[in-house]
């Protein structure tokens, strides 16, 4: 097992733009561009993964599923992919861009059956997003309640699901620092691999989610920080490194 942590630049794509919002609300966003050049910045800088999310997939309001597509293809590197997958179909055309891994929300908390499913099918390949205000999930574009944490993940480890991304939407894309506790106490419940988002906003942050990495996680999605240049990417996988 790596003991150095992932880092994983996030691109959230919005009407064709890359953006960042505050705790994921829709009516938020700051525009940075173009969400290719995002990307390939990340990827020269030395990223080995990027998160690529499909915002307006996960509240929707359309998708960007081409522009999302040519990205993910367009990358040397590992890509996670999320936003608005929650069939079959919407699965196919994700795992077609050849991104390495896709993550679940909505469908973990409304289609349980499905999404089983698809983990007995497409292992390591699927993660699942536990996207919570407390330890109360949200879903449909973290609009939507959907079920206790504990519950859920539960669930999911007994059907074998390979991986979760936690986030805590308070502290999504508000530079307050991660909420280490939540990450805490959801390694203490699981013994599977666990990748944080929200809220990081220094080079301490990332060292302090580091110190989690005996715990079980294993990496981190890096958003605003890095859009709002509060440390450059050079620098934080500098800090992160064993
Ligand atoms: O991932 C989703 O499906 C999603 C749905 C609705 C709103 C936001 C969503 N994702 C946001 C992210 O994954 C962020 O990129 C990530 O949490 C980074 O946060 P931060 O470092 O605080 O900018």
């Amino acid at each position: 097992m790596s003991r150095t942590l992932e880092l994983l630049p996030a691109v959230d794509v919005r009407d064709g733009q890359a953006v960042r919002l505050v705790h994921g609300e829709s009516g938020t966003e700051t525009s940075y561009g173009s969400p290719l050049e995002a990307a390939l910045a990340w990827q020269r800088s030395g990223a080995e993964w990027l998160h690529l999310v499909d915002l307006d997939a996960a509240f929707g309001t359309g998708d960007n599923r081409a522009l999302i597509a040519e990205v993910a293809r367009a990358m040397d590197i590992k890509v996670e992919l999320s936003g608005g997958i929650r069939d079959d179909e919407t699965l196919a055309a994700a795992l077609a861009t050849g991104c390495t891994r896709v993550n679940l929300g909505t469908a973990a908390l409304e289609t349980p059956e499905w999404v089983a499913k698809v983990i007995a099918e497409h292992g390591d390949q699927i993660a699942v997003g536990l996207d919570v205000r407390g330890t109360t999930l949200r879903g449909r574009g973290w609009t939507r309640d959907g079920g206790d944490l504990y519950e859920t993940l539960a669930r999911l480890d007994s059907e074998g699901c390979a991986r979760y991304v936690v986030t805590d939407i308070a502290k999504d894309g508000t530079l307050q620092g991660p909420n280490l506790e939540l990450l805490r106490n959801v390694c203490a419940v699981t013994d599977r691999p666990v990748v944080a988002s929200g809220g990081v906003s220094s080079l301490d942050d990332l060292r302090a989610i580091s110190e989690l990495v005996p715990l079980g996680v294993e990496g981190s999605i890096v958003g605003k920080a890095l859009y709002a240049k509060a440390f450059t990417l050079e620098e934080a996988l500098a800090a992160v490194a064993s």
